[in-house]
């Protein structure tokens, strides 16, 4: 606060220089500790590439981002640190290689934003416009890793990645991102003034309590990407789109109404793919598919094979196995890395009463995160 005297506004610029003074020295040392952390990243880097190790290890950044915040006294919060040391770490492994991540376009789609969440602005991003797409970049190794949308607290599972890992039983999960997902009512008109409102399927589905009690007169149509939705606000009279903060920004769109979800946790996870998954780091899950003999019980038995174990399920979905009609395969998410005893001494036990079980791997349990 300026101190109140006849030199007042003297002395608190002298002040205020003072602090600047101290935070332009805090921050030559901040850079020269972040170059020095770089350069031992790009030794690690060398030695990864020796042995033929991978550059991306989310068992390590999780183990880094945990010292950090467990070290924290403040006053930085939680999220800040998050978003420093992120970028941090994307730019070491840009250092020791470039990484190419594909995702579901296109740009401020939910899939980027998650894209960016995990690996941060140093990596190359290579837009594709299927789920398909993502996973065949993966397998060709036309990218390093691939984000794609795993499910939806509100709609549930995304049929075009479960039906992605059946087809491609090689990639597999290395890590997951859980994005709240904010939705807004994006128009240039005024609310009375809206005929048509745009928006991916699942935004729609994800608003739909919310438009059909605010916009009861207006259509509302299926485009391809929230981020698209928002571009026709800009070419079409009359129209609303159903999108993120970035869309907005993007295409400099009004918001006309804050998140307008119908429910308070509206949170899409997305799956990291890789052609390995993750080491252990405490704190794990592990997701695999498997097919039961078509018998009365077999379902059961497979899930006993938990219980007896004392493992927690995360996620259970059954989907129909399109190469023989009737049958279905059931995805299954645990706690713990298939390295723990009991997780391993599951597998085994799954494996002795199914008919076919593929490991989708094992990774760090992610945290939720803001859109
Ligand atoms: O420890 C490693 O393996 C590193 O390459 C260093 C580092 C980091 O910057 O901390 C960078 C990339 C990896 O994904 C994990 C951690």
């Amino acid at each position: 606060m300026a101190r109140k005297t006849d030199d007042g506004a003297d002395k608190t610029s002298a002040d205020l220089k003072g602090l600047r003074v101290q935070i332009d020295k805090f921050d030559l040392q901040i850079l020269d500790l972040l170059n020095k952390r770089s350069a031992v990243a790009a030794r690690i880097g060398k030695v990864k590439a020796d042995q033929g190790g991978e550059v991306f290890s989310a068992a390590r950044e999780e183990e880094v981002m945990n010292n950090i915040l467990a070290a924290n006294k403040g006053p930085l919060e939680e999220v800040t640190l998050r978003a420093i040391f992120r970028e941090l770490i994307s730019g070491s492994r840009a250092i020791q290689k470039v990484q190419k991540i594909a995702f579901l376009g296109p740009e401020y789609s939910y899939s980027h934003l998650a894209a960016l969440e995990r690996f941060g602005e140093a990596m190359t991003y290579l837009r594709t416009g299927t789920i398909a797409a993502v996973f065949e970049e993966v397998q060709r190794k036309h990218a390093d890793y691939g984000v794609v949308p795993l499910e939806n607290s509100t709609d549930g599972r995304i049929t075009d990645t479960l039906d992605m890992f059946i087809r491609m039983p090689q990639v597999k999960i290395c890590a997951e991102v859980r994005l709240r997902v904010r939705h807004h009512l994006l128009a240039n008109c005024e609310q009375t003034e809206i005929r048509r409102v745009y928006s991916k399927a699942q935004a729609l589905s994800q608003c739909r309590n919310w438009l059909s009690k605010n916009l009861p007169h207006a259509s509302l149509h299926e485009v391809s990407s929230t981020a698209h939705a928002a571009s026709l606000v800009q070419s079409e009279p009359h129209v609303a789109a159903v999108a993120g903060r970035q869309a907005a920004v993007r295409y400099g769109i009004r918001i006309l109404y804050n998140n307008i979800e119908d429910s308070p946790f509206n949170e899409t996870r997305f799956a990291v793919i890789g052609l390995s998954d993750s080491a252990k780091t405490g704190a794990d899950k592990t997701a695999l598919m498997f097919q039961t003999t078509n018998s009365p019980g077999s379902l059961a038995d497979a899930l006993q094979v938990f219980k007896q174990n004392k493992i927690n399920l995360t996620w259970v979905e059954s989907f129909p196995y399109r190469e023989a009609k009737g049958e279905y395969v059931f995805f299954l998410e645990m706690e713990g890395h298939r390295d723990d005893p009991k997780v391993k001494k599951a597998l085994a036990g799954l494996e002795a009463v199914c008919d076919e079980v593929s490991p989708l791997g094992s990774f760090p349990a992610a945290k939720a995160s803001e859109e």
